[in-house]
C-alpha cells in the first residue's frame, strides 16, 4: 500500500516554564494511503502532539525535529487542482475533529454557516453550492431535520449532536485525511458508539485515511485495522488491531489491555482469547 505520509526521527519539545518537556522522541511511523490506524496511550503520552504536528497545528514555539514526507500525488482531486505544495493544507487536505465540539464551533454563527464556510473558502463553492453542501453533510452525519438544523446554532445542540457538526465541517472539502483526536472522550458510553459508527461509515463512503488517537484501547480496537501504543513520547509497539489486543508484545500494552476493566470488559477478555 501507497504511504501517505512517513514519519522519520520526529521529536517535539515544549518550553514550559523556562524548561523544555520532551513530547514526542524519535517516531518513525508510516501511516498509508486509506488506512484506519488509532494512537493510544495515557494522559501526556504525546498523543495529542503527535496529531497536531500531522496537521502543521503545532503552537510556534514548540521545537520541532525530524521530518513528515508527504506523498502529495495522493492529495489531487477535482476540487485541489495539484500543486507545488509540499505539504497538504490543515482544513482542505487533512479535516481535524477535536475533543470539544464548542472549542471548535464559533458560538454565534449558524452551523450551516460555518459548514458552508469551508466549502467556500477550500472548494470555491458560490454560497448556494456551499449551503447546499452543508444541508447534505448534515443529512450524511445524521442530524435531526438537516433544512432546519442548518440555521440553529451550537448551544441549542446536545454535545453528540455539536460533535456531528464538527465532523461534519471537518469533512466538508473533502480531506484526503481525517484526524479524530479525542473525539469521543467527552460523549457518554452510547453517543460515543454512535459517533464512532458514523466516523467509520464516513471514513468508508469518502476514501478517507483515517488516524484515531483516544486513550482507550477498546475503542480504537472498534475502529482501527491498526493500533500505534505511545508511552511518555516514545512509540512503543506497533501492529495489526488483532496482534496489538490478542498478543501485545510491550508490558505497557498488556497493562493498558489489562487496566481496560469495566462493563464492556467481556468482549475485549474474549477477543483475547481467555478462557473463563
Ligand atoms: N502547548 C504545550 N505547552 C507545553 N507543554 C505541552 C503543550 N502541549 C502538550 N504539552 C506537554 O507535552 C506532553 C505530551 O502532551 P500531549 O497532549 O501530546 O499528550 P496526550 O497523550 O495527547 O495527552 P492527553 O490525552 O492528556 O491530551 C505532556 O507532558 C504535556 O504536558
Amino acid at each position: 500500500m501507497t504511504a501517505l505520509l512517513s514519519i522519520r526521527d520526529l521529536s517535539v519539545a515544549y518550553r514550559r516554564d523556562g524548561r523544555e518537556v520532551a513530547a514526542l522522541k524519535n517516531i518513525n511511523l508510516d501511516i498509508a494511503s486509506g488506512e484506519r490506524l488509532a494512537i493510544i496511550g495515557e494522559s501526556g503520552s504525546g498523543k495529542s502532539t503527535l496529531a497536531l504536528a500531522i496537521a502543521g497545528l503545532l503552537p510556534a514555539s514548540a521545537r520541532i525535529g525530524g521530518r513528515i514526507d508527504w506523498q502529495m500525488s495522493e492529495f489531487r482531486s477535482p476540487h485541489q487542482p495539484s500543486c507545488l505544495r509540499k505539504t497538504p493544507l490543515s482544513g482542505r487536505d487533512i479535516g481535524f475533529v477535536f475533543q470539544d465540539p464548542s472549542a471548535s464551533l464559533d458560538p454565534v454563527m449558524p452551523i450551516g454557516k460555518q459548514i458552508a464556510e469551508v466549502a467556500r473558502t477550500h472548494l470555491g463553492l458560490g454560497w448556494p453550492q456551499a449551503y447546499a453542501r452543508a444541508r447534505t453533510l448534515l443529512e450524511r452525519v445524521r442530524l435531526p431535520d438537516p433544512g432546519t438544523a442548518l440555521r440553529t446554532f451550537p448551544h441549542q445542540l446536545s454535545g453528540g449532536q455539536k460533535q456531528r457538526v464538527a465532523i461534519a465541517a471537518a469533512i466538508a472539502a473533502g480531506p484526503k485525511l481525517l484526524i479524530a483526536d479525542e473525539a469521543t472522550s467527552a460523549l457518554d458510553t452510547i453517543v460515543q458508539a454512535e459517533i464512532v459508527s458514523l466516523i467509520r461509515q464516513l471514513v468508508s463512503e469518502d476514501g478517507m485515511t483515517l488516524l484515531f488517537v483516544s486513550h482507550d484501547i477498546a475503542l480504537a480496537a472498534e475502529l482501527a485495522e491498526r493500533i500505534a501504543v505511545f508511552r511518555h513520547g516514545e512509540l512503543v509497539e506497533i501492529g495489526a488491531t488483532a496482534e496489538i489486543v490478542n498478543a501485545p508484545r510491550h508490558a505497557y500494552t498488556r497493562a493498558l489491555l489489562d487496566a481496560h476493566i469495566g462493563l464492556d470488559a467481556e468482549p475485549m477478555l474474549r477477543r483475547a482469547g481467555a478462557s473463563a
